[in-house]
């Protein structure tokens, strides 16, 4: 099947899933396309990329734009190929490895990078940083207080610019027995730093 709509936010069922890999919702989804900030050309990376989710909608709205998508789990980074062939997204590239160790392999260096997984978290955003092309933008995800410790404090260290930090809190209105409830959708903090 091939998804035919311009517009970002592809509803989370029609992904593929495997069991236990996590997939960015579709709500934080949006703010994370939103917050990175794109041009059609520029190269992305996501570090950490599941399912693939990201990939997907940038590759849809950014044709033209190289697409890395960084996962280390093999089985993982075929699930991205297959979503990618799902939705008929052409220009994204799986990259096996593991973050930070595996950066300095693509030859490619990003306008803008997602980050979504590796550790420890400081040393990949330093690594990120210095192949980072200058007026290059960073998006990082945390939903806990440590992981958004440890982003906000890198981001400082690094002398980011225009550090910014949302926390999106969304609910989805679902049946529960003879009920209808709001459920939470993981709450979701979210970072944003340039780079001169
Ligand atoms: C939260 S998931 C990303 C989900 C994605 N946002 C989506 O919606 O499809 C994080 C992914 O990062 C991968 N990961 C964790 N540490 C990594 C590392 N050091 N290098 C590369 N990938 C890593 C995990 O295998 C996992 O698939």
């Amino acid at each position: 099947m091939t998804w035919l709509y311009k517009t970002p936010g592809i509803p989370d069922e029609l992904f593929e899933r495997l069991p236990g890999i996590p997939l960015s919702k579709r709500e934080v989804r949006l703010l994370m396309i939103s917050a990175l900030r794109l041009g059609d050309g520029g190269v992305f990376w996501d570090i950490g990329a599941g399912t693939g989710t990201i990939p997907v909608e940038i590759g849809l709205l950014c044709p033209n734009s190289p697409i890395i998508a960084i996962e280390r789990d093999e089985e993982v980074a075929s699930l991205i190929r297959r979503n990618c062939e799902r939705f008929g997204v052409k220009n994204v590239t799986v990259f096996e490895g593991s973050a930070p160790d595996c950066l300095p392999n693509i030859s490619l260096a990003p306008d803008r990078v997602c980050i979504e997984g590796g550790k420890p978290i400081k040393s990949v955003l330093q690594e990120v940083w210095q192949y980072l092309k200058p007026n290059g933008r960073i998006v990082a995800t945390a939903n806990n207080l440590e992981t958004l410790y440890q982003f906000s404090e890198g981001f400082s260290n690094l002398q980011a610019r225009n550090i910014e930090i949302v926390q999106a809190a969304v609910n989805r209105l679902e049946t529960r027995g003879i009920h209808q409830v709001f459920a939470a959708v993981d709450p979701m903090f979210i970072l944003s730093g340039d780079k001169l």
